[in-house]
Order: structure tokens, then C-alpha cells, then sequence
């Protein structure tokens, strides 16, 4: 097992929520074990943060009702060996999930990476770049992207129903978010405690430690890192991923 610093003088885990169920993809296993390539979703993406140099250790959160199963799973794919990875139960929300991959954290971690199974395919440097911009003192770091379709603030109504539109906010102030965001250990930590007690959701953790009034800042995404929440993600991933494989490019 390595947990020494990856990146001089930090310890950096990657935490990865996949107890999702996947509903969005439509019926089957639960998303982050279904087959990409012939691989599983999770097994890809645990790749991609053992890739990155700065990540020791890595933390699985897996569905409650398969932490064993996922264990085996990850054991029969010849990860490198050379880092830990640990896997826990996880929860009924992301949220819950991601609280619980922090409570399995070693002590000497300083410095944690929450990325989405369902993001597979996230390229090494993006990872890197997020765990850099921490290293260089940002507390919370989110890679994201500008939006390429101009977006509609709505009422919301019932599904298919016209919606009344309340605004068009200024599109080139946007950014779509991705995975993974890095945090200073003490920030993500205190934002899952206090905004989980307050009872409120959050879609991102990000989002939870912003309402600590935690400066939070953005550095390039990749269009790679993308989520596979419905079937057609699917089917991009496939083909980016056949492109990597023709290449030899991961
Ligand atoms: N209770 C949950 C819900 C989600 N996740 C994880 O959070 C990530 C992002 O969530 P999303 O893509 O929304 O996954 P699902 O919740 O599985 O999707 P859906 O809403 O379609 O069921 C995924 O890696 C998912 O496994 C989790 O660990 N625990
Ligand atoms: C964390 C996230 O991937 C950033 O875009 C996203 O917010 C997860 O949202 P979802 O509601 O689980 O799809």
C-alpha cells in the first residue's frame, strides 16, 4: 500500500461515488458496472484516477447491497497494485455516498479528488490540473466547461407541458461542471457535515462547500470527461473510447 505524498507534501486521495442505480441509462445493473468497451464503467474510471500521479489512494463507494461484489470485481482486473483502494457502502444520495467515501479516508490524506464513476472517461491531465490548482492553495477546484447551448431559466410544470420562461441568463457566464473537483480535506469535510445537517441537497460538492462561502474556482474541463447519464452517452463513450483503443491514446 502507498499513501506517501504523490505531490510534494500533499496526500491526495480520490474518493469515486458509483452506488448509483443509473435509472436515467434505463434498466439493467447498476451504472458503474455496466460494460464499456467490454470493461466496466467503474473499473475505467478507477483507471483514470490511478493514472494520475498525484492520487495515492483511491475509495469506492459502492451499493450498499454489493460492497463485496465490487470488491471482486476490481480485484479480477489487475489493477496496479502499487496504490490502495479501498471500497465502502454507499448511500441513498451522491451526497450520502460521497460523505461516506470521506469517513473511510486514512488521516494522513490532505487532499481529496470526488470523481463520478460515470465519468469514465476523464483524461490524466484534467485529473491533474484539478489536483495541481489545490496544491497551489485554491481550496475547492471544479473543471467545467463553456455551454454550447443558450439556456432557459423556467417555471417548472408537468412533464411535456409548456413551461413559462422566466430569463435567458448570459450564456458566456456559464459553465457546464464536471468531475473530478479537489478540495482541501478540512473544506469538503466541514461542507458535508453542516450542509447535511441543514437538510440540503446538493448536485455537486462544489455546490455544498460554496454555501460555506468557501471561494470555489474553475479550471478548464475536458469534453472527454463527460457524464454517461442516458442511453446515447452510452454510445459516445463506445465510440470514444474504440478511437482511444485504435490509438493507443488514454
Ligand atoms: N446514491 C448514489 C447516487 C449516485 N451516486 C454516484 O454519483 C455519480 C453521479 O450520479 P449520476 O450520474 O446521477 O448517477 P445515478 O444516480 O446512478 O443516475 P440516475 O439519476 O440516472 O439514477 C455516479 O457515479 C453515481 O454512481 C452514488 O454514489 N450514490
Ligand atoms: C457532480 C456532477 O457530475 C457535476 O456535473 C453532477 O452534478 C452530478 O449530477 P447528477 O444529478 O448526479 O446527475
Amino acid at each position: 500500500m502507498t499513501t506517501t505524498p504523490q505531490s510534494a507534501g500533499h496526500v491526495v486521495a480520490a474518493v469515486i461515488p458509483a452506488a448509483g442505480r443509473g435509472v436515467r441509462l434505463g434498466p439493467g445493473a447498476p451504472k458503474a458496472l455496466r460494460g464499456l468497451g467490454g470493461v466496466p464503467i467503474l473499473v475505467h474510471a478507477v483507471r483514470a484516477m490511478l493514472r494520475a500521479r498525484a492520487v495515492g489512494l483511491v475509495v469506492v463507494v459502492a451499493p450498499a447491497d454489493d460492497v463485496a461484489g465490487v470488491r471482486s470485481l476490481l480485484d479480477s482486473h489487475g489493477l496496479p497494485e502499487s496504490k490502495e483502494i479501498r471500497v465502502v457502502a454507499g448511500g441513498e444520495t451522491r451526497q450520502e455516498s460521497v460523505r461516506l467515501g470521506l469517513a473511510a479516508l486514512p488521516a494522513e490524506v490532505d487532499t481529496v479528488l470526488v470523481h463520478d464513476a460515470a465519468r469514465p472517461l476523464v483524461p490524466v491531465d484534467t485529473v491533474e490540473a484539478v489536483a495541481a490548482a489545490v496544491r497551489a492553495g485554491a481550496p475547492a477546484v471544479v473543471p467545467a466547461l463553456p455551454l454550447a447551448d443558450t439556456v432557459k431559466e423556467v417555471t417548472p410544470g408537468p412533464p411535456g407541458s409548456p413551461e413559462p420562461v422566466v430569463g435567458t441568463p448570459e450564456r458566456a457566464r456559464l459553465r457546464a461542471v464536471q468531475t473530478p473537483q479537489g478540495f482541501r480535506r478540512d473544506v469538503l469535510t466541514e461542507a458535508h457535515e453542516k450542509i447535511a445537517a441543514e437538510g440540503e441537497g446538493a448536485t455537486d460538492d462544489a455546490g455544498m462547500v460554496e454555501r460555506l462561502g468557501v471561494p470555489v474556482v474553475v479550471v478548464p474541463g475536458h469534453e472527454e470527461a463527460f457524464k454517461v447519464t442516458r442511453p446515447l452517452d452510452l454510445v459516445l463513450a463506445e465510440a470514444v473510447l474504440a478511437r482511444r483503443r485504435a490509438s493507443d491514446v488514454f
